[in-house]
């Protein structure tokens, strides 16, 4: 099997800057499941990473240890080269996209206030401040016409925008996307991707996200972080997805195809879970 390396050839920018996230040895079990082992990740400024990996092998649990909500068995993870606590504003989180629930008082300008004034009670949320950047925030996520409206009457890309404002209203160091394209159709799906993008353009935000389908964003991605069975890889999308390498995570063959710039991965077995963890050689920021 070919190596897997923790760089990439097209970010020599951002390969010189001190990490925003660096995990060494971040080791989180459940029992006797391990969800991912000695795992080393630095993550740069500006850099783009998918979280990969069939249901249930921690990628949703590693967003919440780095947000300091689930605390790692063993190993450390620093954010701007301090442990992580909970709250931080260095850190954007959209969560998995669930519906608003109608009646739910909010607007949507309130939504992004709350991403800005969230970190902060004691700030006015009427400050002109405040206000000034709230509607430059709606601006860039392209929702100042239904800011004024309750946040249920949305549609759920309407909603998505939103969530995606509240998440860089802080301008944060890292933005963390859970699934942010779930449910929404390819037109939404480009537009949401598109704003994640071009904030981490504009002020080099690191952006780690999760999603089950890295073809919307293949475009995009500097690295794929793929989670299967305890074990991972880090490396470019061509590094890491390669049938030898998702054969020997998922430990039965599974055949990646690349067709028309889109990449699918064949014969992954059905409900697939977390097994016993393989033994792994440790080396600087990958695994093999
Ligand atoms: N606090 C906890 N205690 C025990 N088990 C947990 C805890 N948190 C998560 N798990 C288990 O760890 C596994 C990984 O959960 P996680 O949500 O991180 O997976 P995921 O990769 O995000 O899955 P999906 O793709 O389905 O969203 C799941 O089986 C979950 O039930």
């Amino acid at each position: 099997m070919s190596e897997t390396t923790g760089e990439h050839a097209s970010a020599p920018l951002a390969a010189t800057a001190d990490p925003v996230l660096r995990m060494r040895s971040a080791t989180l079990r459940f029992g006797d499941r391990v969800l991912w082992n000695r795992l080393n990740l630095d993550v740069r400024p500006g850099e783009f990473i998918a979280v990969l990996g069939p249901n249930g092998t921690g990628k949703t649990s590693l967003l919440k240890a780095i947000l300091g909500q689930q605390s790692l068995s063993s190993g450390t993870l620093e954010l701007l080269g301090r442990p992580v606590g909970r709250g931080s504003r260095q850190i954007g989180y959209i969560p998995q996209q669930k519906l608003i629930e109608q009646g739910t008082p909010l607007r949507a300008r309130d939504l992004v206030t709350l991403g800005i004034t969230g970190h902060r009670w004691g700030l006015p949320v009427s400050s002109p401040a405040v206000r000034r950047r709230v509607d430059e925030v709606l601006e860039s996520v392209g929702a100042t016409s239904f800011a004024g409206a309750p946040v249920a009457s949305l549609s759920g890309g309407e909603q998505q925008r939103i969530r995606v404002g509240q998440a860089i209203a802080d301008s944060p160091k890292l933005l963390l996307c859970d699934e942010p394209l779930i449910s929404l159709d390819l037109n939404h799906q480009h537009v949401v991707s598109e704003l994640i993008d071009e904030r981490r353009k504009a002020l080099r935000t690191a952006v780690l996200f999760v999603t089950h389908d890295v073809n919307p964003i293949l475009d995009k991605v500097d690295r794929v972080l793929y989670l299967a069975g305890g074990n991972f890889r880090i490396g470019t999308p061509e590094e890491v997805l390669r049938s030898e390498v998702l054969s020997y995570m998922y430990g039965t063959p599974v055949e990646v195809i690349r067709t028309r710039g889109r990449v699918a991965v064949l014969g992954a077995p059905e409900g697939y879970g977390v097994h016993d963890h393989l033994e792994h050689h440790v080396d600087d920021g990958w695994h093999r």
